[in-house]
């Protein structure tokens, strides 16, 4: 079955789709027959309440969680049901969990330096000189993330934003096509918000971008189309005007 009842030729754009997934734990749905398209390009941004399937709709994008029925397909011909973890992250698909995950002992650089080795773990590649190439990236990168001034700090002395967007960088590091993001402004500054949606969206204009998120001043700021799920389905998809002036968005979710 192809989403929403388009063709394959109606596709051509499409990046990643969900089409009438279903995750069930002990008999409750936590995913509901969703569908959901992304094109090649676009950044979602994911709302809903607690509970509504969002996290495991990033568990089943990434095959930590396996759906009982439905489709999951990546630049149209790659099925991820059928693939593991590791193998969905080599194919381009990168995600950042809530939490900050940074090396703390080690300077922001070398942190960056660890991810564009593609290796998470500190080893013998810090004591070898990077390269003109990789020095080029990383100075590219401290740009985007704003941590020019922090560079040569420890990631653990970084305030909790800063952690993020250095996570955020290192998952760039890698270049994934698509990348999915959890949550990133929780416990942030308003002013830390607002740096976090112009970081995104400047790495949206290279790549994909999968973003749940509960803070509607930093959805609104993202500028992107809005998908709101609820008891894992989706309530309502468009523009953040568009949604919040859904009287189902406002009853389940809005206006609590
Ligand atoms: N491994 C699991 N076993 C049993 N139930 C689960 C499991 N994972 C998720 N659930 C249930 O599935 C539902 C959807 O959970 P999910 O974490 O996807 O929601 P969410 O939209 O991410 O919520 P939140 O905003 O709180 O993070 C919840 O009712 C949750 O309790």
């Amino acid at each position: 079955m192809i989403a929403r009842g388009k063709s394959p030729a109606e596709l051509g754009d499409t990046l990643l789709y969900l089409d009438n997934v279903t995750v069930s734990f002990d008999g409750f749905r936590a995913l509901n027959a969703l569908s959901l398209v992304l094109e090649h390009g676009e950044m979602r941004a994911v709302i809903g309440p607690n509970g509504a399937g969002k996290t495991t709709m990033m568990d089943v994008i990434t095959g930590k969680t396996r759906p009982d029925e439905g489709e999951v397909m990546f630049d149209r011909t790659v099925d991820l049901t059928r693939l593991d973890e590791p193998a969905i992250a080599a194919l381009g698909i990168g995600r950042k969990f809530q939490k900050p995950t940074v090396f703390e002992p080690h300077s922001v650089w070398d942190n960056f330096l660890l991810a564009l080795a593609g290796d998470r773990r500190p080893r013998f590649t810090l004591w070898a000189r990077e390269t003109a190439e990789e020095r080029d990236r990383i100075e590219e990168l401290l740009v985007l993330t704003r941590l020019q001034e922090v560079r040569h700090h420890r990631a653990g002395d970084l305030s909790h934003g800063q952690k993020q967007w250095l996570e955020i960088g290192m998952l760039l590091a890698q270049d994934p096509q698509l990348l999915l993001v959890d949550e990133p402004v929780a416990g942030m500054t308003d002013a830390e918000t607002a740096q976090t949606a112009e970081l995104l969206r400047a790495i949206n204009r290279t790549h994909s971008v999968v973003v749940v998120e509960h803070d509607m001043d930093f959805v609104r700021a993202l500028g992107v189309k809005v998908t709101v799920l609820h008891e894992g389905s989706v309530l309502s998809e468009g523009s953040i005007d568009h949604v919040s002036a859904d009287p189902r968005v406002v009853e389940v979710y809005l206006g609590r």
